[in-house]
Protein backbone atom coordinates (compact mmCIF):
# COMPACT_ATOMS: atom_id res chain seq x y z
CA UNK A 1 0.00 0.00 0.00
CA UNK A 2 1.13 3.62 -1.16
CA UNK A 3 -0.04 6.10 1.80
CA UNK A 4 0.14 9.94 0.70
CA UNK A 5 3.09 11.34 2.04
CA UNK A 6 4.79 14.90 1.68
CA UNK A 7 7.98 16.35 1.93
CA UNK A 8 9.03 14.70 5.46
CA UNK A 9 8.44 11.39 4.23
CA UNK A 10 5.10 12.04 7.26
CA UNK A 11 1.64 10.83 6.43
CA UNK A 12 -1.15 13.04 4.81
CA UNK A 13 -4.72 13.59 5.12
CA UNK A 14 -6.14 15.79 2.59
CA UNK A 15 -2.73 17.49 2.39
CA UNK A 16 -2.10 18.02 6.17
CA UNK A 17 0.30 16.14 7.87
CA UNK A 18 -0.92 13.97 10.18
CA UNK A 19 1.95 13.96 12.49
CA UNK A 20 1.44 17.94 12.78
CA UNK A 21 -2.27 17.08 13.63
CA UNK A 22 -0.62 14.88 16.22
CA UNK A 23 0.90 17.62 17.96
CA UNK A 24 -0.85 20.29 17.66
CA UNK A 25 -4.15 18.66 18.84
CA UNK A 26 -2.82 15.43 21.15
CA UNK A 27 -3.22 11.76 20.72
CA UNK A 28 -5.55 9.57 20.37
CA UNK A 29 -6.89 11.91 17.58
CA UNK A 30 -10.06 10.70 15.49
CA UNK A 31 -9.43 12.70 12.27
CA UNK A 32 -11.55 12.74 8.93
CA UNK A 33 -11.13 13.95 5.37
CA UNK A 34 -14.00 15.68 4.63
CA UNK A 35 -13.19 15.94 1.27
CA UNK A 36 -13.36 12.03 1.02
CA UNK A 37 -16.68 12.18 3.17
CA UNK A 38 -18.20 14.74 0.51
CA UNK A 39 -17.33 12.84 -2.42
CA UNK A 40 -18.91 9.95 -1.41
CA UNK A 41 -22.12 11.96 -0.61
CA UNK A 42 -21.91 12.73 -3.88
CA UNK A 43 -21.62 9.74 -5.63
CA UNK A 44 -24.36 8.21 -3.77
CA UNK A 45 -26.94 10.83 -5.21
CA UNK A 46 -25.33 11.09 -8.78
CA UNK A 47 -26.25 6.86 -9.48
CA UNK A 48 -29.97 8.06 -8.80
CA UNK A 49 -29.51 10.80 -10.80
CA UNK A 50 -28.24 9.10 -13.52
CA UNK A 51 -31.05 6.63 -13.09
CA UNK A 52 -33.25 9.74 -13.25
CA UNK A 53 -35.83 8.27 -10.20
CA UNK A 54 -36.70 10.46 -7.25
CA UNK A 55 -34.61 9.38 -4.21
CA UNK A 56 -33.41 10.20 -0.74
CA UNK A 57 -29.93 9.96 0.59
CA UNK A 58 -30.10 9.73 4.21
CA UNK A 59 -26.89 9.79 6.35
CA UNK A 60 -27.73 7.09 8.95
CA UNK A 61 -25.69 9.00 11.72
CA UNK A 62 -24.96 6.29 14.24
CA UNK A 63 -22.25 5.69 12.78
CA UNK A 64 -21.48 8.95 13.71
CA UNK A 65 -23.75 11.71 14.83
CA UNK A 66 -21.64 15.15 15.32
CA UNK A 67 -22.90 18.84 14.78
CA UNK A 68 -20.07 19.37 12.41
CA UNK A 69 -21.21 16.00 10.33
CA UNK A 70 -24.77 17.03 10.33
CA UNK A 71 -23.38 20.31 9.03
CA UNK A 72 -21.75 18.41 6.50
CA UNK A 73 -24.51 16.31 5.02
CA UNK A 74 -27.07 19.75 5.26
CA UNK A 75 -24.70 21.05 2.60
CA UNK A 76 -24.41 17.96 0.79
CA UNK A 77 -27.86 17.90 0.50
CA UNK A 78 -28.17 14.76 2.36
CA UNK A 79 -30.93 13.93 4.77
CA UNK A 80 -30.19 12.09 7.72
CA UNK A 81 -31.58 9.23 10.31
CA UNK A 82 -31.41 9.61 13.70
CA UNK A 83 -31.80 7.03 16.60
CA UNK A 84 -32.22 8.85 19.88
CA UNK A 85 -33.12 11.70 21.73
CA UNK A 86 -29.51 12.71 21.50
CA UNK A 87 -28.94 12.61 17.89
CA UNK A 88 -31.75 14.43 17.18
CA UNK A 89 -30.83 16.70 19.58
CA UNK A 90 -27.56 17.16 18.07
CA UNK A 91 -29.07 17.37 14.74
CA UNK A 92 -31.23 20.27 15.46
CA UNK A 93 -28.56 21.72 17.39
CA UNK A 94 -26.60 21.85 14.34
CA UNK A 95 -29.25 23.76 12.48
CA UNK A 96 -30.41 20.64 10.40
CA UNK A 97 -33.94 20.93 8.67
CA UNK A 98 -35.92 18.43 10.73
CA UNK A 99 -38.17 18.12 7.68
CA UNK A 100 -34.89 16.10 6.46
CA UNK A 101 -34.99 14.16 9.58
CA UNK A 102 -36.39 10.20 10.16
CA UNK A 103 -36.36 8.68 13.17
CA UNK A 104 -35.43 4.74 13.39
CA UNK A 105 -35.21 2.96 16.55
CA UNK A 106 -36.86 -0.28 18.16
CA UNK A 107 -38.28 1.59 21.12
CA UNK A 108 -38.31 4.95 21.29
CA UNK A 109 -39.78 6.95 24.13
CA UNK A 110 -42.82 8.99 24.61
CA UNK A 111 -40.35 11.96 25.44
CA UNK A 112 -38.24 11.37 22.31
CA UNK A 113 -41.19 10.95 20.11
CA UNK A 114 -42.63 14.28 21.19
CA UNK A 115 -39.57 15.70 21.14
CA UNK A 116 -39.32 14.70 17.43
CA UNK A 117 -42.67 15.63 16.59
CA UNK A 118 -42.68 19.09 18.22
CA UNK A 119 -39.27 19.83 16.03
CA UNK A 120 -41.19 18.83 13.16
CA UNK A 121 -39.30 15.99 12.73
CA UNK A 122 -39.61 14.49 8.59
CA UNK A 123 -40.70 11.00 8.72
CA UNK A 124 -40.53 8.42 11.93
CA UNK A 125 -40.01 5.54 10.89
CA UNK A 126 -42.53 3.12 13.12
CA UNK A 127 -41.37 -0.36 14.26
CA UNK A 128 -44.22 -1.68 17.07
CA UNK A 129 -47.47 -1.44 18.09
CA UNK A 130 -46.64 0.61 21.36
CA UNK A 131 -45.15 2.80 19.18
CA UNK A 132 -48.06 3.31 16.39
CA UNK A 133 -50.40 4.23 19.70
CA UNK A 134 -48.09 6.90 21.46
CA UNK A 135 -47.16 8.18 18.09
CA UNK A 136 -50.89 8.81 17.32
CA UNK A 137 -51.82 10.18 21.18
CA UNK A 138 -48.88 12.09 20.42
CA UNK A 139 -49.83 13.75 16.96
CA UNK A 140 -53.13 14.14 18.55
CA UNK A 141 -51.91 16.46 21.50
CA UNK A 142 -49.95 17.97 19.31
CA UNK A 143 -52.45 18.58 16.43
CA UNK A 144 -50.35 16.84 13.51
CA UNK A 145 -50.84 14.69 11.14
CA UNK A 146 -47.00 12.97 11.25
CA UNK A 147 -45.46 11.47 8.09
CA UNK A 148 -44.53 7.47 8.71
CA UNK A 149 -42.86 4.20 7.41
CA UNK A 150 -43.60 1.46 8.63
CA UNK A 151 -40.39 -0.90 9.57
CA UNK A 152 -40.51 -4.43 8.41
CA UNK A 153 -38.73 -7.48 9.51
CA UNK A 154 -38.35 -8.78 6.43
CA UNK A 155 -36.92 -12.17 7.29
CA UNK A 156 -33.56 -11.83 5.11
CA UNK A 157 -30.29 -13.04 6.72
CA UNK A 158 -27.82 -11.05 5.25
CA UNK A 159 -23.91 -12.35 5.64
CA UNK A 160 -22.17 -10.44 8.12
CA UNK A 161 -21.88 -10.61 11.87
CA UNK A 162 -24.50 -11.77 13.73
CA UNK A 163 -24.63 -8.96 15.90
CA UNK A 164 -24.75 -6.53 13.01
CA UNK A 165 -26.96 -8.92 11.13
CA UNK A 166 -31.05 -6.92 11.85
CA UNK A 167 -32.83 -8.44 8.91
CA UNK A 168 -33.33 -12.03 9.81
CA UNK A 169 -36.70 -12.88 11.13
CA UNK A 170 -35.62 -13.56 14.94
CA UNK A 171 -34.69 -9.66 15.49
CA UNK A 172 -35.91 -7.13 17.77
CA UNK A 173 -36.47 -4.37 14.86
CA UNK A 174 -39.75 -4.12 13.12
CA UNK A 175 -42.76 -5.46 12.72
CA UNK A 176 -42.85 -9.64 11.64
CA UNK A 177 -44.04 -9.75 8.13
CA UNK A 178 -44.08 -13.92 8.07
CA UNK A 179 -46.47 -13.83 10.76
CA UNK A 180 -48.65 -11.22 9.97
CA UNK A 181 -47.85 -8.51 12.20
CA UNK A 182 -47.11 -5.85 9.46
CA UNK A 183 -49.80 -6.01 7.67
CA UNK A 184 -51.76 -5.58 11.21
CA UNK A 185 -49.98 -2.37 11.59
CA UNK A 186 -50.56 -1.28 8.30
CA UNK A 187 -54.52 -1.69 8.88
CA UNK A 188 -53.89 0.40 11.97
CA UNK A 189 -51.53 2.74 10.44
CA UNK A 190 -53.63 3.56 7.15
CA UNK A 191 -56.65 4.16 8.98
CA UNK A 192 -55.82 6.68 11.42
CA UNK A 193 -56.08 9.98 10.46
CA UNK A 194 -53.10 11.48 12.52
CA UNK A 195 -50.20 9.06 10.11
CA UNK A 196 -49.66 9.78 6.92
CA UNK A 197 -48.53 6.70 5.93
CA UNK A 198 -46.00 7.29 2.79
CA UNK A 199 -44.35 3.48 2.94
CA UNK A 200 -42.41 0.56 4.37
CA UNK A 201 -38.49 0.28 5.17
CA UNK A 202 -36.73 -2.51 5.97
CA UNK A 203 -32.61 -2.72 7.15
CA UNK A 204 -30.94 -6.50 6.18
CA UNK A 205 -27.78 -5.81 8.32
CA UNK A 206 -24.23 -4.03 8.18
CA UNK A 207 -21.37 -4.13 6.58
CA UNK A 208 -22.48 -6.25 3.60
CA UNK A 209 -20.76 -7.31 0.57
CA UNK A 210 -23.15 -8.72 -2.28
CA UNK A 211 -26.21 -7.24 -3.96
CA UNK A 212 -28.36 -10.31 -3.23
CA UNK A 213 -29.92 -9.32 0.03
CA UNK A 214 -30.62 -5.86 -1.11
CA UNK A 215 -32.21 -6.88 -4.53
CA UNK A 216 -34.65 -9.19 -2.30
CA UNK A 217 -35.26 -6.48 -0.05
CA UNK A 218 -36.28 -4.15 -2.41
CA UNK A 219 -38.57 -6.69 -4.09
CA UNK A 220 -40.00 -7.75 -0.95
CA UNK A 221 -40.96 -4.50 0.37
CA UNK A 222 -42.54 -3.68 -3.40
CA UNK A 223 -43.73 -7.41 -3.54
CA UNK A 224 -45.71 -6.97 0.57
CA UNK A 225 -47.25 -3.38 -0.37
CA UNK A 226 -49.05 -4.91 -3.84
CA UNK A 227 -49.98 -7.53 -1.87
CA UNK A 228 -52.20 -5.54 0.53
CA UNK A 229 -53.13 -3.47 -2.34
CA UNK A 230 -51.40 -0.31 -1.54
CA UNK A 231 -48.98 1.34 -3.43
CA UNK A 232 -46.44 3.35 -1.57
CA UNK A 233 -44.90 6.80 -2.12
CA UNK A 234 -41.45 5.49 -0.65
CA UNK A 235 -39.59 2.61 -0.84
CA UNK A 236 -36.81 3.06 2.01
CA UNK A 237 -34.11 -0.30 1.95
CA UNK A 238 -31.64 0.82 4.95
CA UNK A 239 -28.29 1.10 4.63
CA UNK A 240 -25.26 -1.46 5.32
CA UNK A 241 -22.91 -1.50 2.04
CA UNK A 242 -19.72 -2.91 3.25
CA UNK A 243 -16.45 -1.08 3.23
CA UNK A 244 -12.67 -1.73 2.95
CA UNK A 245 -11.04 -2.22 6.46
CA UNK A 246 -8.06 -4.56 5.56
CA UNK A 247 -7.01 -6.56 2.23
CA UNK A 248 -9.10 -8.96 2.87
CA UNK A 249 -12.38 -7.14 1.90
CA UNK A 250 -13.45 -6.58 -1.18
CA UNK A 251 -16.42 -4.22 -1.14
CA UNK A 252 -18.25 -2.92 -4.12
CA UNK A 253 -18.34 0.16 -5.25
CA UNK A 254 -21.58 1.96 -4.02
CA UNK A 255 -22.96 2.37 -7.85
CA UNK A 256 -23.30 -1.26 -7.72
CA UNK A 257 -25.37 -1.83 -4.74
CA UNK A 258 -27.44 1.01 -5.61
CA UNK A 259 -27.93 0.38 -9.12
CA UNK A 260 -29.17 -3.45 -8.28
CA UNK A 261 -31.36 -1.54 -6.04
CA UNK A 262 -33.18 0.75 -8.25
CA UNK A 263 -33.36 -1.95 -11.02
CA UNK A 264 -35.14 -4.11 -9.06
CA UNK A 265 -37.57 -1.60 -7.56
CA UNK A 266 -37.96 -0.09 -11.78
CA UNK A 267 -38.46 -3.62 -12.33
CA UNK A 268 -41.34 -4.05 -9.42
CA UNK A 269 -43.02 -0.32 -10.66
CA UNK A 270 -43.42 -1.19 -14.03
CA UNK A 271 -44.84 -5.12 -13.42
CA UNK A 272 -47.33 -3.20 -10.79
CA UNK A 273 -48.29 -0.46 -12.68
CA UNK A 274 -47.20 1.68 -10.17
CA UNK A 275 -45.59 5.59 -10.28
CA UNK A 276 -42.25 5.15 -9.46
CA UNK A 277 -41.77 5.22 -5.63
CA UNK A 278 -39.19 7.36 -4.11
CA UNK A 279 -36.57 5.06 -3.19
CA UNK A 280 -34.25 5.69 0.53
CA UNK A 281 -31.23 4.38 1.28
CA UNK A 282 -29.73 4.73 4.47
CA UNK A 283 -25.96 4.33 4.40
CA UNK A 284 -23.87 5.29 7.73
CA UNK A 285 -20.61 3.13 7.51
CA UNK A 286 -19.74 3.98 3.62
CA UNK A 287 -20.19 7.60 4.29
CA UNK A 288 -18.08 8.11 7.35
CA UNK A 289 -15.78 5.22 7.60
CA UNK A 290 -12.97 5.28 5.09
CA UNK A 291 -12.68 9.06 5.73
CA UNK A 292 -11.45 8.53 9.48
CA UNK A 293 -8.76 7.59 10.79
CA UNK A 294 -7.88 7.45 14.55
CA UNK A 295 -4.13 8.93 15.59
CA UNK A 296 -2.60 7.54 18.28
CA UNK A 297 1.15 7.90 20.22
CA UNK A 298 3.06 4.53 20.42
CA UNK A 299 4.31 3.77 24.57
CA UNK A 300 5.28 0.48 25.88
CA UNK A 301 6.23 -2.88 23.57
CA UNK A 302 6.44 -6.29 25.52
CA UNK A 303 8.07 -9.03 23.51
CA UNK A 304 7.58 -12.51 24.25
CA UNK A 305 10.19 -14.79 22.23
CA UNK A 306 9.07 -17.17 19.88
CA UNK A 307 5.10 -15.93 20.51
CA UNK A 308 4.29 -12.17 20.15
CA UNK A 309 4.92 -8.69 19.93
CA UNK A 310 2.39 -6.25 21.70
CA UNK A 311 2.72 -2.73 20.62
CA UNK A 312 1.16 -0.64 23.21
CA UNK A 313 -0.88 2.57 22.04
CA UNK A 314 -2.41 5.52 24.37
CA UNK A 315 -5.78 4.42 23.50
CA UNK A 316 -7.90 1.31 22.50
CA UNK A 317 -11.29 0.03 23.28
CA UNK A 318 -12.70 3.30 24.47
CA UNK A 319 -12.29 4.92 21.41
CA UNK A 320 -12.78 1.67 18.95
CA UNK A 321 -14.48 -1.01 20.64
CA UNK A 322 -15.24 -2.89 17.93
CA UNK A 323 -12.28 -5.41 17.43
CA UNK A 324 -13.49 -6.84 21.15
CA UNK A 325 -17.03 -6.39 20.12
CA UNK A 326 -16.69 -8.32 16.83
CA UNK A 327 -13.15 -8.99 16.06
CA UNK A 328 -12.87 -6.66 13.77
CA UNK A 329 -9.63 -6.35 11.85
CA UNK A 330 -8.10 -3.03 11.00
CA UNK A 331 -5.15 -1.69 9.07
CA UNK A 332 -2.28 0.99 11.13
CA UNK A 333 0.28 2.87 9.51
CA UNK A 334 3.35 4.68 10.79
CA UNK A 335 2.37 8.32 10.48
CA UNK A 336 6.05 9.57 10.86
CA UNK A 337 7.26 7.13 8.38
CA UNK A 338 4.47 5.23 6.37
CA UNK A 339 6.29 4.11 3.41
CA UNK A 340 9.02 2.28 5.23
CA UNK A 341 9.44 -1.34 5.18
CA UNK A 342 7.55 -3.66 7.25
CA UNK A 343 10.04 -5.71 9.60
CA UNK A 344 7.64 -7.84 12.40
CA UNK A 345 4.34 -8.72 12.78
CA UNK A 346 3.04 -7.45 15.78
CA UNK A 347 -0.59 -7.31 17.76
CA UNK A 348 -1.41 -3.31 18.66
CA UNK A 349 -3.02 -3.10 22.11
CA UNK A 350 -4.74 -0.37 23.80
CA UNK A 351 -4.41 0.31 27.25
CA UNK A 352 -7.04 -0.43 28.57
CA UNK A 353 -7.19 -3.18 31.55
CA UNK A 354 -8.53 -5.98 29.56
CA UNK A 355 -6.98 -8.30 27.42
CA UNK A 356 -9.48 -7.82 24.59
CA UNK A 357 -8.26 -4.46 24.10
CA UNK A 358 -6.67 -4.57 20.82
CA UNK A 359 -6.97 -2.24 17.83
CA UNK A 360 -5.44 -4.25 15.54
CA UNK A 361 -5.15 -8.01 15.87
CA UNK A 362 -1.82 -8.88 13.67
CA UNK A 363 -0.64 -7.10 11.04
CA UNK A 364 3.22 -6.86 9.52
CA UNK A 365 4.59 -3.34 10.61
CA UNK A 366 7.81 -1.33 10.84
CA UNK A 367 10.08 -1.04 14.05
CA UNK A 368 8.78 1.22 16.15
CA UNK A 369 9.64 3.13 19.34
CA UNK A 370 7.81 5.10 22.06
CA UNK A 371 6.72 8.14 20.75
CA UNK A 372 5.79 7.12 17.48
CA UNK A 373 2.35 8.24 15.79
CA UNK A 374 0.69 5.27 14.52
CA UNK A 375 -2.50 5.76 12.63
CA UNK A 376 -4.83 3.04 12.51
CA UNK A 377 -7.13 3.36 9.11
CA UNK A 378 -11.10 3.21 8.34
CA UNK A 379 -11.77 4.18 12.16
CA UNK A 380 -14.78 6.87 10.35
CA UNK A 381 -17.66 4.74 11.69
CA UNK A 382 -18.71 3.00 14.57
CA UNK A 383 -15.46 4.52 16.51
CA UNK A 384 -16.11 7.64 18.35
CA UNK A 385 -20.15 6.93 17.57
CA UNK A 386 -19.11 4.26 20.08
CA UNK A 387 -16.62 5.85 22.44
CA UNK A 388 -16.97 5.05 26.22
CA UNK A 389 -14.75 6.36 29.18
CA UNK A 390 -14.10 3.14 30.57
CA UNK A 391 -11.24 2.96 33.00
CA UNK A 392 -12.58 6.80 33.34
CA UNK A 393 -10.32 7.47 30.19
CA UNK A 394 -11.41 11.08 28.33
CA UNK A 395 -12.74 10.38 24.95
CA UNK A 396 -10.35 11.94 22.21
CA UNK A 397 -11.10 15.25 19.86
CA UNK A 398 -12.75 14.87 16.72
CA UNK A 399 -10.78 16.74 14.02
CA UNK A 400 -11.81 17.10 10.36
CA UNK A 401 -9.66 18.17 7.50
CA UNK A 402 -10.53 19.50 4.46
CA UNK A 403 -8.00 20.65 1.16
CA UNK A 404 -5.02 21.17 3.31
CA UNK A 405 -6.94 23.01 6.09
CA UNK A 406 -7.99 21.59 9.42
CA UNK A 407 -10.51 22.12 12.61
CA UNK A 408 -11.41 21.24 15.76
CA UNK A 409 -15.09 19.62 15.40
CA UNK A 410 -15.44 17.91 19.51
CA UNK A 411 -13.24 18.71 21.70
CA UNK A 412 -10.74 16.41 23.85
CA UNK A 413 -12.84 15.53 27.22
CA UNK A 414 -10.66 16.51 30.24
CA UNK A 415 -10.81 14.56 33.39
CA UNK A 416 -13.29 17.43 35.03
CA UNK A 417 -15.98 16.34 32.48
CA UNK A 418 -15.18 12.92 33.42
CA UNK A 419 -16.06 13.76 37.12
CA UNK A 420 -18.29 15.97 36.18
CA UNK A 421 -21.59 14.16 36.76
CA UNK A 422 -20.23 12.70 40.44
CA UNK A 423 -21.84 13.51 43.28
CA UNK A 424 -20.43 13.14 47.03
CA UNK A 425 -21.80 10.37 48.84
CA UNK A 426 -23.00 11.36 52.58
CA UNK A 427 -25.53 9.41 53.93
CA UNK A 428 -23.95 7.48 57.14
CA UNK A 429 -22.88 3.49 57.51
CA UNK A 430 -24.45 3.64 61.05
CA UNK A 431 -27.73 5.69 59.97
CA UNK A 432 -30.23 3.78 62.14
CA UNK A 433 -34.08 3.39 60.76
C1 LIG B 1 -32.13 1.13 10.25
C2 LIG B 1 -30.72 1.29 9.89
N1 LIG B 1 -30.40 2.06 8.85
C3 LIG B 1 -29.12 2.26 8.49
C4 LIG B 1 -28.08 1.67 9.18
C5 LIG B 1 -26.70 1.97 8.73
O1 LIG B 1 -25.97 0.88 8.41
P1 LIG B 1 -24.50 1.06 7.83
O2 LIG B 1 -23.75 1.92 8.77
O3 LIG B 1 -23.98 -0.32 7.79
O4 LIG B 1 -24.63 1.66 6.47
C6 LIG B 1 -28.37 0.84 10.26
C7 LIG B 1 -27.28 0.13 10.98
O5 LIG B 1 -27.03 -1.03 10.70
C8 LIG B 1 -29.72 0.65 10.63
O6 LIG B 1 -30.03 -0.11 11.67
N1 LIG C 1 -22.09 -0.72 15.43
C1 LIG C 1 -21.95 -1.72 14.43
C2 LIG C 1 -22.98 -1.65 13.39
C3 LIG C 1 -24.35 -1.68 13.92
C4 LIG C 1 -25.23 -1.09 12.95
C5 LIG C 1 -26.40 -0.48 13.60
N2 LIG C 1 -27.65 -1.01 13.11
C6 LIG C 1 -20.56 -1.74 13.87
O1 LIG C 1 -19.69 -1.17 14.41
O2 LIG C 1 -20.27 -2.39 12.90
Amino acid sequence: MNYPTNEQNHLTIDHVDAVDLASTYGTPLYVYDVTKIRQTMRAFKAIFEKENVPYIVSYASKAFATKAIYQVAQQEGIHADVVSGGELYTAIQAGFNPKHLSFNGNNKSWDELMMAVQQGIGTVIVDNFLELQLLSEIAEKCQVVQDILLRISPGISAHTHEFISTGQQDSKFGFDLLTGQAKAAYDIASQDSHFHLRGLHAHIGSQIFDVTGFEKNAALLADTAQSWGWQPDIINVGGGFGIRYTDDDEPLPESDYVSAIIRTLKGKAAEYDWKMPEIWIEPGRSVVGPAGQTLYTVGARKDIPDMRHYIAVDGGMGDNIRPALYEANYEAVLANQPNIPAQEVVRVAGKYCESGDVLVWQQKLPKTQAGDILSVLATGAYGYAMASNYNRNPRPAVVFVENGQHQLVVARETYEHIAALDRDYTLSANMTH
